[in-house]
C-alpha cells in the first residue's frame, strides 16, 4: 500500500531537530495555504503536526522563545503594505462540549460575571478572510488578513465577489470584514475554466479563493461569493450602530446591501447561554453535508460590545469569540486507480480506487467519478494525491488533485477503448459512455434490480438465481422472467418449493403499477423517482410509447438532452416491452386519478419538498421509503433525500429516546415544518391506497 500523505496522527517530537524539521514543515505548508497554493498537507495534518509543535514548546519553553506560532497565522502569511483599521485576528479552539463550557467560564473570570448580553452563533466559513472597505457607498478597496496588521490590496476582485457589490443603494463609509469563498458549484465552473485555459485545477475551494484572490494576472476571472461576519466604521464616519451587539453590527451591514452570516443557510442566531449556543453549533453541524460550501466549524461570540471590549484580546485572537472546530471533511490520499463497472442500464461508471484514509470517523477507499468528462474536467492523473471530501452520508467525492505533489511520468486516467464487461464496442455520444449492447450487456445487475423490492418486488430472486437463469438460457432479457413455466423455475432453482413461490411472486409482479415496470426496462436516466414522474404524467404504456421528444420534455427532470435518449431507447426495447403485454404484465398506473392530480401540478403537496425521516405509524405504519415517496408524488410533491432550505415539510415519528433525530435537528435549524405521521396522513388522507 502507499503510504498516504495524509499523516492525521503525529508522533511526539523527541529532539530539537525534530521541532525544527517540523516548523520548516509548518512554515512551508502555511506559505502555500495562505499564499494561494495547494498546500502539501491537509488540515487534519496541519494540525496534528502543529499540536506537536506546541506540545514540545510547551515542554521546552527556553527553547521556543520567539516561535511563530504566537503569531497569526503563524507568521506565514503574505502581509502586504496596506495598514489595517484594525487588527484582523485568527480565532482559538474549542473542539469539545466540555471545552465550550471551559471557554464559557475563562470568559466568565474575565468579565468578573456571565456574560449578560448572551451569544451568537453564525458558521465558521471554510475561505479567505479579506477587508472590503465602502466610501460614500461605493467598494473601493478589498484587503487580505495578511499577519493581521498589515494586508495585501486585492481591489482587483472587485466586481467578481456575490454578496459585495460595488455599489450600495446608500453612501454609506464603512469596512465589512469577512469571508470570501467559492460555494461548489462556483469551485466546480472555477476548475472548469481553468482546465480550459490549460491552467491546473485547484485542491479544493479555500486554496482557490485565497489563489484567485492573490491573483492579479489571469486572462479569466472567476466567480466568488462573500459573507460578512463584522464590519467597523472608516475615515471617522459612524455608519455602524455605536455600542452596538455584533447582532446590530450585522444587520446595519445587510441593511446596506453586504451580505452576512445572517444570509447563509446555517444562519447567526442569538442566544441567552452557553448551552444555548451549544444546541445551535449542533444544529449547524447537523446541516453541514447539505450546505452548498465549506465550513470548518462554528463561531461563537459575546454580543455585547462592552462585554468584547471587557474581555479583550490576546496577540493572536479575541478573548470573546471561539471557533468551535468540526471534524475535517477533507482529506488527501492517493488516486490508486480508476475502474469502470457496466451498470444495470449498461452505462459504465468509473469509481476511484483510494489508498484508504479516515474522513470524520468512516474509512473511504472509493469515490463515485460520474463519467469520462467529469474526470478529464478534474485533470486527474494515476498516482495523483487528490482531495476528498465526504460529510455526514454523503458519498464521498474527489474534488482536485494536489498537481504540486503529482509524481514524475503520471499519466492521466486511462478511458476504456472496449465494455470491460462483454468487450463491445462503446457509445460515446452522451457524458455518460455506455456499452453498445446497451441493457442486454449487463443483464445480471438489471434482473437483480428489477427483482428489488422497490421495483417487480420477487421476494427469492436472488443473484445465484438470476445466474443460473441467464446461464441456462431462458432469461435474455426481463419480459423472459414473465414467460418461465413452473417446471423450469424448479429447475433453475433446484427445489420445488422454491419453484412454486417464484411461479407466485411472479404472478405477483405482473399487478405492479406502470412506474415499476418501467423502471425494470433499466433505461439510462430514468430511476425509480423519475419513472414515478414518467408513469404518473402518461398513465400508460402505450402513452409513453406513442410520446415524442417533445411531449416526454414535459416530463420535469428531464431536458433535451435526457428525451431523445429515452424515446430512443423505448424503441429499442420494443420487443421487450411487446413480450411484457404478451405476458400480461400491468401497463399502466392503478391509481389513475391521484397520479393526474400529481401530474396537473394540483394535489395537497403541490410544489412541495418533503422528506422522511424514521420509522412509520398509524395510517402509514409499515410504509417502506419507496411507498412514502410514492404517496408524496401521488399528492402531486415531490420527495427530498435530506434536510434543506427547499424542504417544505420533514414528516418524522417522534423518536422513542425523545432526542431529535439530526434530520430533525436540522429541519428546527432551517425553520422546516415537522409533521407526525399522523399529520401528514391526514395532509394526504385522499392520495393514501
Ligand atoms: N493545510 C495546511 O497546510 C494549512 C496551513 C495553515 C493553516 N491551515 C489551517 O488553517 C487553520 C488555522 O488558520 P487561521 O489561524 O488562519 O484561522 P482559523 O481558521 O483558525 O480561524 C480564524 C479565521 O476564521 C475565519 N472565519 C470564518 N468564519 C468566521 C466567522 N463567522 N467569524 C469570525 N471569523 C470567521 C476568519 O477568516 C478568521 O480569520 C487551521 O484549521 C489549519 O488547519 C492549514
Ligand atoms: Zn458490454
Amino acid at each position: 500500500m502507499t503510504a498516504t500523505p495524509a499523516l492525521e496522527a503525529c508522533p511526539a517530537l523527541s529532539t530539537r531537530a525534530d521541532y525544527e524539521a517540523a516548523l520548516d514543515r509548518l512554515r512551508e505548508a502555511s506559505r502555500a495555504y495562505y499564499g494561494g497554493a495547494n498546500s502539501p498537507l491537509d488540515d487534519a495534518s496541519f494540525d496534528a503536526l502543529r499540536r506537536a509543535v506546541l506540545e514540545w514548546e510547551a515542554a521546552h519553553p527556553s527553547e521556543s522563545a520567539g516561535s511563530p506560532t504566537g503569531l497569526v497565522a503563524d507568521g506565514a502569511a503574505p502581509a502586504g503594505d496596506v495598514p489595517h483599521t484594525s487588527r484582523l485576528l485568527s480565532l482559538d479552539n474549542v473542539f469539545s462540549p466540555e471545552e465550550l463550557t471551559g471557554w464559557e467560564a475563562s470568559l466568565r473570570r474575565r468579565l468578573g460575571r456571565e456574560a449578560e448580553g448572551g451569544f451568537t452563533v453564525e458558521p465558521k466559513l471554510d475561505g479567505a478572510a479579506v477587508a472590503a472597505r465602502y466610501r460614500d457607498g461605493r467598494l473601493v478597496q478589498i484587503v487580505t488578513r495578511g499577519d493581521g496588521t498589515h494586508g495585501e490590496d486585492v481591489s482587483h476582485v472587485i466586481g467578481s465577489i456575490v454578496g459585495l457589490p460595488e455599489r450600495l443603494a446608500a453612501p454609506v463609509t464603512f469596512e465589512a470584514r469577512g469571508e470570501v469563498l467559492f460555494t461548489q458549484e462556483q469551485f466546480e465552473t472555477a476548475n472548469e475554466v481553468r482546465t480550459a485555459h490549460g491552467g491546473a485545477p485547484f485542491a479544493n475551494p479555500r486554496n482557490g479563493a485565497a489563489g484567485t484572490l492573490r491573483a492579479k494576472d489571469r486572462p479569466y476571472r472567476l466567480e466568488m461569493t462573500f459573507w460578512a461576519y463584522g464590519a467597523v466604521d472608516l475615515d471617522g464616519e459612524t455608519f455602524l450602530p455605536a455600542s452596538g451587539t455584533h447582532a446590530e453590527v450585522l444587520a446595519a451591514v445587510a441593511g446596506a446591501g453586504v451580505r452576512t452570516t445572517a444570509a447563509t443557510p446555517a444562519g447567526l442566531h442569538v442566544v441567552g447561554t452557553i448551552a444555548e449556543a451549544q444546541t445551535k453549533v449542533d444544529a449547524i453541524a447537523a446541516i453541514r453535508a447539505g450546505l452548498p460550501f465549506g465550513i470548518d466549524g462554528v463561531v461563537i461570540k459575546a454580543n455585547s460590545a462592552a462585554e468584547q471590549e471587557a474581555a479583550g484580546f490576546g496577540s493572536r485572537f479575541p478573548h470573546w469569540a471561539i471557533a468551535y472546530k468540526l471534524a475535517a471533511v477533507e482529506r488527501q490520499t492517493v488516486l490508486e486507480d480508476v475502474v469502470w463497472e457496466v451498470g444495470r442500464t449498461g452505462v459504465l461508471a468509473p469509481t476511484a480506487v483510494l489508498t484508504p484514509v479516515e474522513i470524520d470517523g468512516s474509512t473511504v477507499s472509493r469515490a463515485t467519478l460520474h463519467n469520462p468528462a467529469d474526470i478529464a474536467r478534474r485533470g486527474l492523473h494515476l498516482g495523483d494525491t487528490v482531495t476528498v471530501y465526504k460529510a455526514g452520508d454523503i458519498i464521498p467525492r474527489v474534488q482536485a488533485p494536489v498537481v504540486e505533489l503529482r509524481p514524475a511520468g503520471a499519466v492521466p486516467v486511462p478511458l476504456p477503448r472496449a465494455c470491460p464487461n462483454c468487450g463491445s464496442g462503446i457509445d460515446t455520444s452522451q457524458e455518460r459512455w455506455r456499452c453498445a449492447k446497451g441493457t442486454a450487456c449487463a443483464l445480471a445487475p438489471l434482473i437483480e434490480y428489477a427483482a428489488g423490492r422497490d421495483i417487480l418486488d420477487i421476494d427469492g430472486l436472488g443473484k445465484t438465481y438470476v445466474k443460473a437463469l441467464i446461464d441456462s438460457g431462458l432469461v435474455g432479457d426481463v419480459a423472459d422472467l414473465f414467460t418461465l413455466t413452473e417446471e423450469q423455475l424448479t429447475e433453475a432453482s433446484g427445489s420445488e418449493k422454491r419453484g412454486a413461490k417464484l411461479a407466485e411472486q411472479l404472478g405477483l409482479a405482473r399487478s405492479r403499477p406502470l412506474s415499476r415496470v418501467f423502471c425494470a426496462l433499466g433505461i439510462p436516466g430514468t430511476g425509480r423517482s423519475m419513472s414515478r414522474r414518467i408513469a404518473a404524467h402518461f398513465g400508460t404504456m402505450d402513452a409513453v410509447r406513442a410520446a415524442s421528444v417533445e411531449d416526454l420534455q414535459a416530463v420535469e427532470g428531464i431536458g433535451s438532452e435526457k428525451a431523445p435518449v429515452v424515446v430512443a431507447e423505448l424503441a429499442a426495447l420494443a420487443p421487450v416491452v411487446d413480450k411484457l403485454i404478451a405476458a400480461g404484465v400491468n401497463m399502466s398506473e392503478p391509481r389513475q386519478p391521484a397520479a393526474d392530480t400529481a401530474a396537473d401540478g394540483g394535489g395537497p403537496l403541490a410544489g412541495r419538498t418533503v422528506v422522511v425521516t424514521g420509522k412509520m405509524t398509524g395510517r402509514l405504519d409499515g410504509l417502506g421509503r419507496t411507498q412514502m415517496n410514492e404517496l408524496i408524488e401521488r399528492a402531486g410533491g415531490r420527495a427530498g433525500s435530506g434536510v434543506n432550505a427547499k424542504t417544505s415539510y420533514l414528516v418524522a415519528a417522534p423518536s422513542p429516546s425523545g432526542k431529535p433525530s439530526s434530520k430533525a435537528a436540522a429541519a428546527q435549524k432551517l425553520g422546516v415544518e415537522v409533521l407526525t405521521p399522523e399529520e401528514f396522513a391526514e395532509l394526504v388522507a385522499d392520495h393514501l391506497a
